[in-house]
């Protein structure tokens, strides 16, 4: 067994610090085709489905893959963008302003690149630039503020699996989850605030949270945990009691009891119990994607305005707005710290080399 040495080394090469940001992963296109290949690799994430392997193997390809892609790609061309899936391209617009938040500090000593979960860009393809590029240190930033086996620790895998085939590895942080991180908080605060004082507020309003089978809660997961942590701060923040907001859980896949409260459940039921008019807010997406855009702005919108209900607003993800990259940028810095982003030792005795070289040939 070879393991792979970084391509193009060289010692005059100056080492960086790379800050990689990565989120789920979408499919390259609306298509029957490209669902199935991305849904193939998510479904086959152990870490996602958690059932027999064998058992699993046949469900997926016998059944799966044969109804669900042709389903999604329907769901997916209603929010596709001309330039592309909604979550690629909100996730680019995050790494780009970060990108330039964090040159501005440190200039080229810093890299700044996203990768995908699933599909592309992948997170092996992305380590492999940020090694090319000098990358000796490394913190890797999901875009999970609240921790899942799932999502965050599936990610991990990733990396892991990536730097088992690795000659030389990097100083490594992994940013595992933030969901009481003070700016985050902070940041959906004042989104909600803002949006609220122009288009005004429903009775009440409703935190969506992406869920997952109960049984990974039963099992340790503190996903269920952080979540409610969550929105007891963001509520706090806001001043909102008990009667005015409300955690549920969304997106729900096969058949297995799911995290609860449902959210579309509760949406259908809302208006009967009095009701009327909410605002719908997803804490633990931090860029809209079909989840979001389709599932509650549309179907979960129709449910509740079916059911009786009279005023039904979506309040955006944090997307690249000013106050969620500050917090990002915040949480990076401090996952920074004690770290010289810029000369290593040896690369500063380097460029003394070369300045008393310099000189000395002046002289
Ligand atoms: C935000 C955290 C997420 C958790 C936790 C999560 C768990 C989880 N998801 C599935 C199955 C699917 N999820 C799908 C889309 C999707 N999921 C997340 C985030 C979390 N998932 C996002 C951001 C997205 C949207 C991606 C996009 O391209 O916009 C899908 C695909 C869409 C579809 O076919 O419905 C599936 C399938 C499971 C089983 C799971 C928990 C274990
Ligand atoms: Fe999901
Ligand atoms: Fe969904």
């Amino acid at each position: 067994m070879h393991y792979q040495g970084p391509s193009g080394f060289h010692h005059q090469q100056p080492d960086r610090t790379g800050v990689l940001i990565t989120n789920l992963g979408t499919p390259d296109a609306p298509t029957t085709k490209a669902l199935r290949r991305y849904l193939r690799e998510f479904l086959s994430d152990p870490r996602v489905v958690e059932f027999p392997r064998m058992l699993w193997w046949l469900i997926l390809n016998g059944v799966i893959l044969r109804i669900r892609p042709s389903r999604s790609a329907a769901a997916y061309r209603k929010v596709w963008k001309p330039e592309g899936s909604p979550l690629l391209l909100h996730t680019a617009d995050q790494c780009e302003k970060l990108r330039e938040r964090l040159q501005a500090r440190y200039g080229d000593k810093v890299v700044v690149a996203f990768a995908m979960r699933y599909g592309s860009p992948s997170i092996n393809s992305v380590l492999e630039d940020l090694q090319r590029a000098g990358v000796r240190k490394l913190v890797v930033l999901p875009l999970y503020p609240q921790y899942s086996g799932s999502t965050s620790g599936s990610t991990f895998d990733a990396i892991a699996a990536d730097f088992t085939r690795r000659r030389w590895l990097p100083d490594f942080r992994f940013i595992s989850h933030y969901p009481d991180y003070p700016s985050y908080i902070e940041a959906m605060a004042k989104h909600i605030e803002a949006f609220r004082k122009e288009h005004g507020a429903g009775e009440k309003l409703i935190l969506s949270y992406h869920g997952v089978p109960k049984k990974y809660l039963l099992r340790g997961d503190p996903y269920h945990c952080e979540c409610f942590k969550t929105s007891r701060l963001l509520a706090a923040r806001l001043g909102l009691n008990e009667d005015q907001y409300m955690t549920t859980f969304q997106s729900r896949f096969g058949r297995e009891e799911w995290l609860q409260p449902y959210t579309d459940e509760t949406l259908k039921a809302l208006p009967s119990e009095g009701t009327k008019s909410i605002d719908v807010f997803c804490p633990g997406f931090s860029a809209d994607c079909l989840e979001t855009i389709e599932e509650i702005n549309e179907e979960n919108r129709d449910y509740f305005m079916e059911a009786g209900g009279e005023q039904f607003q979506y309040i955006s993800a944090l997307n690249a707005e000013e106050p969620h990259i500050d917090a990002l940028e915040q949480l990076i810095e401090e996952n920074l710290k004690g770290w010289t982003v810029g000369p290593t030792s040896s690369e500063a005795l380097m460029e003394r080399d070369r300045r008393a070289k310099a000189m000395g040939a002046e002289r």
